[in-house]
């Protein structure tokens, strides 16, 4: 058989799909149409029921039964209508293009053909039309080469013969390109995926998975899944396929709401929103190291890592290198917890609980509680045990209170509505002592706010119980004078409720160590990507904080932009040894996709051992070097954006800080189509766009122009990462900006330098 009778074969049969299809989704609208009408009815029925006599016991308990019932009817009809129109979203994302991979395999003896796509599909009598990505058999398709191939089945691994390995590209339900292949889903395709221009989403990649990128996306054995990806690999890409692949396996025990994303900024979220929905699943959650913090910090305001790198911009001294580097260790948090431990006639830094603006239990009380609490306990034993013999010593306050004048006038004084509202909220019964029982309960409400503080922890004052123990710590790192200097001026951040960032994950981990607090047992998978942000510590808080929790760390060591400029060890060392005690797999991704040949293999040479990073074979124009006179460099910076804009959509001008951006943006400011981009951006319109780096980290643009390449911007190995990282931004056209001094990063570059 020719090729072409192949293909009209094939044609064919996506037309024979697509009919079926779309005949399902009429189906499927008629059953939500259907469906909303029923939640409709039953909402308005609750309605009703919820209407009847709530003062009498007996009918309040028969309402109250009724309504339970209801509730539950209302909540099974909602289901209903979500599981319906995530059919319909399914279904949605199969119309058009219905899939993109084809397997002939032969199993037992027996021969069968396997279409693959990003849902499962079955016709009438239940044949499978489609089979999802994610279904075991699926994996031959990313991973076997033709002839005996392995898969892992729920009952253990199975092998089959696979005799043939198709891929097409099908737009608009026309096959437009398809061929047969051995080894990895082929260039051909990927080829063609690559040279489309920036959008301003990230797609799925689900129908060119590439080999490595597939180990990652299906691991399930790791503990920690540490990918060290160069730029471009395909690494966020991973994640999503890889969140999906997880929903899809571990389906009955696991939903999207047990998955949190670590991503780099607000940016980032909503660029990669739309991978999951194209997928048919639903995002996961998602949340930056900063508002992470913060949530836990309430009251105080954390310095933000962007923040401290517009204030790092210069040499830092070597002492708060030193310390710094030193409180960003998972050593220095050992270091916290074993001076707590190690003395056990320490009292913690206990607070007054304020009530109506007097101390309602002061320190002294406290502190003398937890004194008297067996010190051989460990602290957070011994912290429960005080915050019990609080929260009786309040029983019995309420308890005694009840006959106090005070209150006896105050009950007298509610309204019927009050009074019959405390009878209802609590369920009392009328009996002979009612009275009592309402007087405690109106006392339980008036001392909410100190059963709150308790439950809360507001007794104890962990930035107290912080400073005492940097004084306590001995430390050789720098002279006395200088540690007390940091000391002091941590009191002060204090004092205006502001902290910086190393130390608020340090006063959170001791918080939650003492307090047995912050662990939430229910998040079954972090991701965390750009992980080469994140020091040892917060990771160890991290992990600390999400107990049940696999990881999956995906970082780049070259593209240390935000701190560069005082760390020196190497990320994957460091989080192998401390990750030392769990099963950790790391995974290297040298293959770049993003950029043409030529981008890749010029920001490559800046790096050290960029000769192991390999470019991807699609060709483009060389990156070009354009110096300006020193008058002219805004009107030339403008010209070559607008120039560049006439060919592509986005054309993202990059500076190492917000400040370079400002001053960039006041040369264009008669210009409609430029934007400035800052940290509370949501999404990146089209047009030019002015933005530092940090925030395009782990996004990408058509055309790129680095700005001011000079030798004071960028002065030294300490500025490659930065200068990397803007480099690999993009896609197809790469431009560095400079006036007459050009940066030493880029002396082999004489060939593309051009004089304006
Ligand atoms: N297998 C693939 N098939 C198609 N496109 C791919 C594939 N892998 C990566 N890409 C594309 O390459 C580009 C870079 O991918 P991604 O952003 O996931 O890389 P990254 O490693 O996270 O990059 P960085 O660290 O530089 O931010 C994206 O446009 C992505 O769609």
């Amino acid at each position: 058989m020719t090729i072409n009778q192949s293909k009209d074969e094939e044609q064919q049969r996506v037309n024979d799909v697509a009919k079926k299809i779309d005949k399902k989704i009429e189906r499927v609208d008629q059953s939500i149409a259907q469906a909303h009408q029923e939640t409709n009815r039953i909402e308005r029925n609750y309605g009703e029921n919820t209407k009847v006599n709530t003062t009498e016991i007996d009918d309040q308990m028969e309402t109250n039964a009724s309504v339970q019932q209801q509730k539950q009817l209302v909540a099974l009809a909602v289901e209903n209508e979500n599981i319906l129109n995530s059919d319909k979203l399914k279904l949605e994302n199969l119309q058009g293009s219905p899939y993109f991979g084809r397997i002939d395999i032969v199993e037992d003896g027996e021969e069968d053909t396997l279409y693959i796509g990003t849902s499962t599909l079955q016709d009438d009598n239940g044949e499978f039309l489609i089979y999802d990505w994610r279904a075991p058999i699926s994996g031959i398709y990313y991973n076997g080469i033709l002839g005996k191939v392995h898969y892992q089945t729920p009952n253990g691994t199975a092998e089959v013969d696979l005799k043939k390995k198709r891929q097409f590209q099908i737009v608009h339900n026309k096959i437009r390109t398809m061929f047969d292949t051995n080894e990895t889903v082929g260039d051909e395709i990927l080829q063609s995926v690559l040279s489309e221009y920036s959008d301003e989403y990230l797609k799925n990649i689900v129908a060119t998975i590439q080999h490595e990128q597939n180990t990652i996306i299906r691991d399930t054995h790791s503990d920690i899944l540490l990918v060290q990806g160069v730029a471009g690999s395909g690494k966020t890409s991973a994640i999503l396929q890889r969140v999906a692949y997880l929903l899809y396996h571990s389906r009955s025990t696991m939903n999207a709401d047990n998955i949190v994303l670590f991503s780099p900024n607000k940016l980032f979220s909503n660029y990669i929103s739309e991978v999951l929905p194209s997928l048919g699943e639903r995002n996961m959650r998602q949340v930056t190291l900063n508002e992470f913090i913060s949530l836990r910090l309430s009251g105080v305001q954390v310095e933000t890592l962007f923040e401290r790198y517009e204030k790092d911009e210069h040499n830092l001294p070597e002492t708060t290198v030193k310390i710094r580097l030193y409180k960003e260790s998972s050593d220095f948090l050992d270091k916290l917890e074993q001076l707590e431990t190690n003395h056990p006639e320490h009292i913690l830094h206990f607070e007054d609980v304020i009530f109506e603006g007097k101390p309602f239990f002061t320190k002294e009380e406290i502190s003398k509680i937890y004194d008297t609490v067996n010190h051989a306990y460990h602290i957070p034993d011994r912290f429960l045990k005080t915050k019990n013999i609080l929260i009786k010593r309040l029983q019995k306050r309420i308890h005694d209170d009840r006959q106090q004048d005070w209150v006896q006038s105050e009950i007298d004084n509610l309204s019927d509505e009050d009074f019959q509202q405390i009878i209802t909220d609590h369920n009392i019964q009328e009996s002979t002592n009612q009275r009592d029982i309402i007087a405690e309960e109106f006392l339980r409400e008036r001392y909410a706010p100190i059963y709150n503080a308790l439950v809360n922890n507001y007794f104890f004052n962990p930035y107290k119980e912080y400073l005492f123990l940097l004084n306590d710590m001995k430390q050789n790192l720098v002279s006395d004078n200088i540690w007390q200097t940091m000391i002091e001026s941590i009191d002060d951040q204090i004092e205006t409720h502001k902290l910086n960032l190393s130390d608020s994950v340090a006063i959170l981990y001791l918080r939650d160590l003492i307090t047995d607090g912050g662990i939430n047992h229910a998040i079954q998978h972090i991701f965390i990507d750009e992980v080469q942000d994140y020091t040892m510590a917060q990771l160890k808080y991290i992990a600390h904080s999400f107990p049940n929790a696999k990881m999956t760390l995906l970082g780049d060591r070259a593209q240390d932009v935000l701190t560069s400029s005082y760390r020196k060890n190497d990320l994957v060392t460091e989080v192998t040894e401390l990750f030392s005690k769990k099963k950790l797999t790391t995974i290297t991704l040298n293959q770049s996709y993003r950029s043409t040949a030529e981008i890749t293999n010029f920001a490559t040479k800046l790096l050290p051992k960029g000769n192991e990073i390999k470019a991807f074979s699609r060709q483009g124009e060389n990156p070009v070097i354009k110096v300006f006179d020193n008058n002219n460099y805004y009107q030339g910076l403008k010209e070559t954006a607008k120039e560049l804009n006439k060919r592509y959509d986005t054309v993202a001008i990059l500076t190492r800080n917000q400040a370079q951006a400002e001053q960039i943006y006041t040369h264009f400011s008669d210009e409609s189509i430029v934007t400035l981009v800052d940290a509370d951006f949501r999404s990146i319109p089209k047009g030019i766009l002015i933005l530092p780096i940090y925030l395009a980290k782990g996004l990408e643009f058509d055309a790129v122009i680095g700005h001011d390449i000079s030798a004071n911007n960028y002065p030294d190995k300490r500025s490659v990462d930065v200068l990397y990282t803007i480099c690999t931004r993009a896609m197809h056209s790469l431009t560095l900006c400079v006036d007459k001094n050009i940066s030493p990063l880029l002396k082999s570059e004489k060939d593309l330098i051009l004089e304006q």
